[in-house]
């Protein structure tokens, strides 16, 4: 596996400019999240790594080298898309074996057959593997598609939404199982997603991209711990950061505008008065949801708690980050 380094990469679309002078360091054995919502250039920072397309302006190295000019096959890089991109007329153990199968790499079958199988049982399709890939469904499809990046030993792999069309079961153990192949095998790998507990569990170093350009670069613990602005803060957090004028609690700095609390950094039974509106059992947490001076916020509270809506608690921020009037954060 590889160090992959983007060097001032620019991408343009006519006249709208897709990626802004991205630089980034993906270190080896490193999972690097990219966050940001849709059009915020995910796919096109991928698509640049791979070889799919070309930069306007900047470089790309992988492995110390300059992949200018390089074919996908010549980069050796591995891909799995959100839409699984199967061969139909082979059966999925087929399907698992062809990139292995490659005169070049002369893997002998017994290797191969190792490969493949300890793949499968990953992936739980053992029991499909002599079934055409057509006779599958959508989910089942999918990991196949995953499985035949993984067969491989790229220099990087590159995943958009990979886990996306799986159900909510399947995404979990698929979520343990990538985590675990990467931290054994010390793969690099970057990866698309919408999910937050995917990027949360997964990642090493999240990416936040904003209109095309690099905002944050960090652990997930720092994203979500010390933001660069409010744009970044709410990337990651579920329930969402709350976000409300600086002015509504004392001890706001100068030239804060807003202050973000997460729901957790809501101290409640002390301070000001705040109207519980609706309360929440998810199981392991409550939501509370109130309304403090007009504004409403969510905070998360004890699973067992008997609060009820309509009451009134005493509520005080901890850990607060404030924000300028450009989102930016400055405390
Ligand atoms: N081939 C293309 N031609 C024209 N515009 C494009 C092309 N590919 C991407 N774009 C534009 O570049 C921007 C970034 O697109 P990109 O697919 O990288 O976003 P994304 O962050 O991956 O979004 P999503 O989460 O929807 O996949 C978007 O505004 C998109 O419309």
């Amino acid at each position: 596996m590889a160090e992959v380094i983007l060097r001032n990469v620019t991408k343009t679309f006519g006249t709208h400019t897709a990626l802004d002078d991205v630089s980034m360091t993906i270190p080896d054995g490193s999972f690097v999240v990219l966050l940001g919502p849709t059009g915020a250039g995910k796919t096109t920072t991928l698509r640049m790594v791979s070889g799919l397309d070309t930069p306007n302006s900047g470089e790309i190295f992988i492995g110390g080298m300059s992949v200018q000019g390089l074919t996908p096959a010549q980069r050796n890089v591995a891909m799995v898309f959100q839409q699984y991109s199967l061969y139909p007329h082979l059966s999925v153990r087929q399907n698992l074996e062809f990139p292995l199968k490659s005169p070049l790499l002369k893997t002998p079958q017994k290797t191969i057959d190792e490969k493949v199988n300890a793949i499968a049982e990953v992936l739980q399709i053992s029991h499909k593997l002599d079934n055409k890939a057509t006779a599958l469904s959508g989910g089942e499809m999918q990991r196949v598609s995953i499985g035949r990046a993984l067969v491989r030993n790229p220099q990087i792999y590159l995943m958009d939404e990979p886990l996306s069309s799986l159900d909510a079961k399947l995404r979990a153990d698929l979520r343990v199982e990538l985590k675990n192949i990467q931290a054994k095998s010390g793969a690099t790998l970057l990866y698309v997603t919408h999910d937050q507990i995917e990027a949360m569990t997964m990642a090493t170093h999240i990416g936040v991209l904003e209109e095309g350009r690099l905002v944050q670069f960090g652990s997930p613990r720092e994203v979500y711990e010390a933001p660069v602005s409010v744009y970044a803060a709410t990337r990651l957090g579920q329930p969402r950061i709350n976000v409300l004028p600086a002015k509504l609690f004392a001890g706001a700095p100068d030239k804060a505008q807003s202050i973000g609390l997460r729901p957790e950094n809501i101290v409640q039974g002390a301070g000001e008065d705040a109207l519980v509106t609706r309360v929440e059992h998810l199981g392991d947490q409550t939501r509370l949801h109130l309304t403090f001076k007009q504004h409403n916020l969510v905070t998360v509270t004890d699973p067992h708690t008997g609060f009820r809506g309509g009451e009134t608690i005493k509520i005080q921020p901890d850990k607060p980050l404030f924000f300028d009037a450009a989102g930016m954060r400055i405390a």
